[in-house]
């Protein structure tokens, strides 16, 4: 599986607010080129932070590229991956309504009850790990689903822990022209944080875009 992971960020490595809302760092050009990015996965990834703060899509846009994708034998929309240790999302999220596809990756202390529930509303529910995610078994899973070319949004809890576990082959970042602050806002890459071996990056890309910087690396140590 290739995973690439996609966000955007101010100038000082934020996410979004202390207030953890959803707002648009990317201007116009930078969405289009997320959507396309979007367009070319097989699976588009968030965090259960992302679906409870920003009730996300995670569908296409254009509808000529979804329109493409069903030219080329593929559903309209990539389908959708939500790390989910407990089942927090609610069932009216917009993840798991009938545009795509929906995986949801639960533990095993996810109670009987979610899970059920959530299988109810369309969702594929993946158990790996005892008490949180194990994102080297789930992500294994989703690739014998046939998922080979894995998009990540965030959040910043999420995308450290790919990077922990050494899963990510690709990082693009959209860095705005905007400082946000805040020492609880979400950063790019939060959880316990690196303190040795950190990830080993080779930039390929640095490319104004809005009014932006969109930096490309590949990921030289993944698994
Ligand atoms: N600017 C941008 O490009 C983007 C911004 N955002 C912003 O980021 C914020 C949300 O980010 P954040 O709060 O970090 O949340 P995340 O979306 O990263 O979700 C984190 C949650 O995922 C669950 N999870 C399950 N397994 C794992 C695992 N193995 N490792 C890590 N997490 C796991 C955990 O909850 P549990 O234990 O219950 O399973 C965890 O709390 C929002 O403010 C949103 O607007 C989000 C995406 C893109
Ligand atoms: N690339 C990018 N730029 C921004 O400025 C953003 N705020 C985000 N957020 C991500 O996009 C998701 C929203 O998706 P839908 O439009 O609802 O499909 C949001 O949940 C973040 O993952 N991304």
């Amino acid at each position: 599986m290739h995973v690439v992971v996609n966000a955007a960020m101010s100038a000082d490595g934020k996410l979004s607010t202390r207030r953890r809302e959803q707002i648009e760092i990317s201007g116009t050009r930078d969405f289009d080129r997320v959507d396309e990015l979007r367009a070319e996965s097989d699976a588009v990834m968030v965090g259960v932070g992302t679906v409870l703060a920003d009730d996300p899509s995670l569908t296409l846009d254009d509808p000529e590229r979804q329109r493409a994708r069903e030219d080329r034998g593929e559903p309209a929309n990539p389908a959708r991956v939500v790390a989910d240790s407990q089942v927090r999302t609610p069932p009216d999220a917009r993840v798991l309504d009938e545009a795509a596809l929906t995986y949801l990756l639960v533990s095993q202390a996810a109670l009987t009850d979610f899970v059920t529930q959530m299988e109810d509303v369309g969702a594929t529910v993946i158990v790996a790990g005892e008490d949180r995610v194990d994102l080297v078994t789930a992500l294994a899973k989703l690739e014998g689903d046939g998922i080979d070319q894995l998009m990540v949004e965030g959040g910043g809890e999420l995308i450290f822990s790919l990077f922990e576990e050494g899963l990510v082959d690709e990082l693009s970042v959209f860095v705005g022209s905007t400082v946000i602050g805040g020492r609880d806002a979400p950063t790019l890459a939060d959880g316990e944080g690196f303190v040795e071996e950190f990830p080993a990056l080779s930039l390929d890309g640095v490319e104004r875009v809005d009014d932006g910087v969109l930096l490309s690396w590949t990921v030289t140590d993944a698994a």
